[in-house]
């Protein structure tokens, strides 16, 4: 099957610390994949090369076959601060609409598409409400709305739910799995937890820390339909879940290798 978005190879170096040494992902069109690692191993800058946001100092990101020099217009990043990531002086629904003004989609398309992208994140009646109005749960709801409208081949999620109370955080995993199904986007997921990622993706990608490579490619075989309560009671989520563990444990342990070159 050709990849979707092919992270080939990266490396990435800030001065002469080396947080990427050689980090290759591949993601088939519609997959949902989980990347985990230790804290401070560069997921975030994994996934600000794969966005186009952050020029890689080695190896290449492509989607659709296409070099990823600058962020490509059919992908869609969602952070962990939804605060800054909402304009506190638009309401909900020109905060979703924004992105699908600057794409020139029409007006009876844009107004369709926030719609149906409010409605599948619970948030159909809030349209008029200001981000501050609304708790931190839903303001990230308001982000994932926002990503979803704008109907990207790609979404890539950067820890998007550390900064939100627990129940939230269950209820918005939910809402990931849901929106993968229902749209059929192609997830990039990047999360610390190692629940969440045995929980929400179809396949979780273990990185090392930093000089990072990748540590273990495991595809979860959960049943497609999952819920908190019966999938985190499956023993086979607990087997994936303690074998990802053993395998970070063993990452934070690993002395780095002499450099590549
Ligand atoms: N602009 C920068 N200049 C120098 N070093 C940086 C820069 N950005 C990140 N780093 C370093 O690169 C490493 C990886 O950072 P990054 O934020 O990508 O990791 P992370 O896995 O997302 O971290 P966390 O789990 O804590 O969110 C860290 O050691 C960080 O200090």
């Amino acid at each position: 099957m050709t990849a979707l978005l092919e992270i080939s190879g990266l490396r990435k170096v800030y001065g002469d610390f080396e947080a990427l040494r050689d980090v290759s992902v591949s993601l088939a069109d519609g997959e949902l994949v989980c990347l985990v690692g230790p804290s401070g191993c560069g997921k975030t800058t994994l996934l600000k090369c794969a966005a186009g946001l952050l020029q890689p100092s080695g190896g290449s990101v492509t989607l659709s076959g296409t070099p990823v020099t600058a962020p490509p217009a059919d992908l869609a990043v969602v952070f962990q601060e939804y605060g800054r990531s909402l304009f506190p002086w638009l309401t909900v629904r020109r905060n979703v609409e924004l992105p699908l003004k600057q794409k020139k989609v029409g007006r009876a398309e844009r107004a369709r598409l926030v719609d149906e992208a409010l409605t599948a994140v619970g948030l159909a009646d809030r349209g008029d409400a200001y981000p501050w109005q609304l708790s931190g749960g839903m303001q990230q709801r308001v982000a994932i709305a926002r990503a979803v409208a704008y109907q990207p081949s790609v979404l890539l999620m950067d820890e998007p739910f550390a900064a939100v109370d627990a129940q939230t955080r269950a209820d918005l995993e939910d809402l990931i799995r849901s929106i993968w199904q229902k749209f059929g986007v192609t997830i990039l997921f990047v999360t610390h937890d190692i629940d969440e990622a045995v929980y929400l993706g179809e396949r979780v990608v273990v990185l090392s820390s930093a000089p990072t490579i990748v540590q273990e490619t495991l595809s979860v075989d959960l049943p497609a339909e999952r819920d908190q309560l019966t999938t985190r009671a499956d023993p086979r989520f607990t087997e994936l879940r303690a074998h990802v563990y053993a395998e970070i444990q063993a990452a934070k342990k690993r002395a780095p290798a002499a450099a590549a070159d």
